[in-house]
């Protein structure tokens, strides 16, 4: 049986008093939740130790946006694997496509993030997916392919999550069609050695598209932005039917 993951990423969002505000808001919900699924708030890493001293006794697990590859050094404005851990971080983002795009992310950086990670016991939530371009071109299968062939050399795939994630649907309300989502995780869960990695759907996530999304066969949770920033939306989320 693959585990389901609903995962907040919060992005560049939030200030510490912000942040203990959506606890407030969201804890109480949890109530509700069936107790197999997993979930999981990426928060900035400013606000890491207050969500963690915050969520203690809760089953929110904590996550980061990234993480550096070496353990410590000369890297500034980076964060380590071991300095995640200390905080009470159980999950870290890696190659998401702002970090692929806006920060010079590479396959070959997000492979050693990824090894990094898992070496000290943090689950990756790995990301991939096509631009508007890529899929309109017809590239999306080889892209996701190529993507997986580099950022996977030498990963231990029980330690892993997988978001697909399209770049045209992030923050666009252009939701990827649940079907087609499908379509394309069924295809990423075939090229791995592990089928059961649990593969996310990220990108406009909403609300009111959570149901049919969950309903499908091959996804196993998302990977939420905008929509995991609000209290009583992301309950909702982690809540579907
Ligand atoms: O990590 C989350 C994704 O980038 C999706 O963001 P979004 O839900 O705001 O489209």
């Amino acid at each position: 049986m693959r585990k389901i993951v609903i995962a907040g990423n919060w992005k560049m969002f939030k200030t510490q008093a912000e942040s203990q505000e959506f606890l407030l808001g969201f804890l109480p919900y949890l109530v509700e939740t069936p107790p197999e699924r997993e979930v999981v708030l990426c928060v900035p890493f400013t606000d890491l130790s207050i969500m963690s001293k915050n969520m203690h006794g809760t089953r929110v697990q904590l996550g980061a946006q990234n993480v550096h590859w070496e353990a410590s050094g000369a890297y500034t404005g980076e964060i380590s694997a071991p300095m995640l851990l200390e905080v009470g971080v159980r999950y870290v983002v890696i190659g998401h496509s702002e970090r692929r795009q806006f920060f010079g992310e590479t396959d070959e950086t997000v492979n050693l993030r990824l090894k990094a990670a898992q070496s000290f016991g943090l689950t990756p939530i790995l990301c991939v997916g096509e631009s508007k371009q890529q899929r309109d071109a017809g590239e999306t299968e080889s892209l996701i392919s190529m993507q997986l062939q580099k950022d996977l050399v030498d990963i231990d795939q029980h330690n892993l999550v997988i978001a697909y994630e399209p770049i045209w649907a992030i923050g666009t309300g252009d939701t990827c069609e649940a079907k087609e989502a499908n379509r394309v995780i069924g295809l990423i869960r075939s090229q791995l050695s592990n089928p059961d990695v649990p593969i996310q759907y990220g990108g406009s996530v909403k609300p009111n598209n959570i149901d049919e999304i969950m309903a499908q066969p091959e996804i196993d949770g998302a990977l939420v932005g905008g929509a995991s920033l609000e209290p009583d939306g992301f309950a909702r989320i982690v809540n579907y039917n």
